[in-house]
């Protein structure tokens, strides 16, 4: 690894030489987080995004994940869903399913995905709705300080605006803080119509992890950890601030090329 190391409340950094490590280590870090959640709860709640992430994923559908998680355990989510059928190109569960959760015996009846049949307002409430019913029985842990759920654990990947799951700067979903899915139908990047969990549930987390690759996001990067003057954009990024749970960051070189923790140490 490159770097390894924390930066005061932007949580852990996970610097890497390469994507290949940056995917080993990502996949020894779900492991793990898996392997306690069973331990202490007896599930895993994990929360996908779409995008670049789910190929970094790649590993866990291989030896020695493939065999080593206890797959039976994991209930999925999504921490954003593009309004679309399920086997459109642009839906976030159809990348996962075909890059991943299709070569690993999870539980059909165990993966949430969004209500496609339906408008995005309705979208977001269905997938409320069934997220409420998994905190009831448990499922999904709730948070000690607000009333959000509490997953195991949140991916998120990055987009170069600074976007985080279907959030969007200077996006009024940004503001939403009683609602645990938003729906919105002016995203700046295609499809328009999306759900996205907000800021409240995502810093609910018991752990976060954004992972990021390529130099078109070191900008954004930089913006989301760095002390950056008060006149620069607060893109959502920096707006995930797990209150009680770990944030941890993983990047490829290029990604973390504009960080102040990367230009001083070399
Ligand atoms: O539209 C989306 O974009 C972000 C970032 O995607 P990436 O391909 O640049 O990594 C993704 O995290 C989000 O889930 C997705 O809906």
């Amino acid at each position: 690894m490159a770097l390894s190391g924390g930066h005061k409340d932007r949580g852990e950094l996970r610097i890497h030489e390469s994507l290949d490590e940056l995917k080993t280590d990502l996949a020894d870090y779900i492991a793990e987080i898996s392997e306690a959640s069973v331990k202490e709860r007896g599930v895993f709640a994990i929360v996908l995004s779409g995008g670049s992430l789910i190929g970094l994923m790649g590993k866990l559908s291989e030896a020695p994940y493939n065999k080593t998680v206890d797959w039976s355990k994991w209930y999925i989510f999504w921490a954003d869903e593009r309004v679309v059928a399920k086997n459109h190109a642009d839906s976030n569960f159809k990348l996962a399913k075909d890059s991943l959760l299709s070569k690993v015996p999870i539980v059909p009846s165990h993966v949430h995905s969004i209500n496609d049949t339906v408008s995005a307002e309705e979208a977001a409430d269905d997938y409320e709705f069934a997220i409420r019913q998994l905190v009831k029985t448990r499922v999904v842990s709730v948070s000690e300080i607000s009333d959000c759920p509490k997953f195991d654990l949140i991916l998120l990947g990055l987009g170069p605006d600074g976007h985080v799951a279907s959030l969007f700067p200077d996006h009024s979903a940004l503001d939403e803080k009683e609602e645990w899915v938003t729906f919105i139908t002016d995203s700046p990047k295609p499809p328009p119509e999306r759900i996205t969990f907000t800021l409240p549930v995502i810093n609910s987390a018991s752990n976060v992890a954004v992972v990021v690759t390529g130099d078109s996001k070191a900008e954004a990067v930089h913006l989301a950890i760095d002390d950056v003057a008060p006149e620069c954009p607060l893109i959502p990024a920096r707006m995930v601030q797990p209150a009680k749970g770990k944030l941890a960051w993983f990047l490829d070189k290029p990604a973390a090329s504009k960080l102040e923790a990367l230009n001083s140490s070399q």
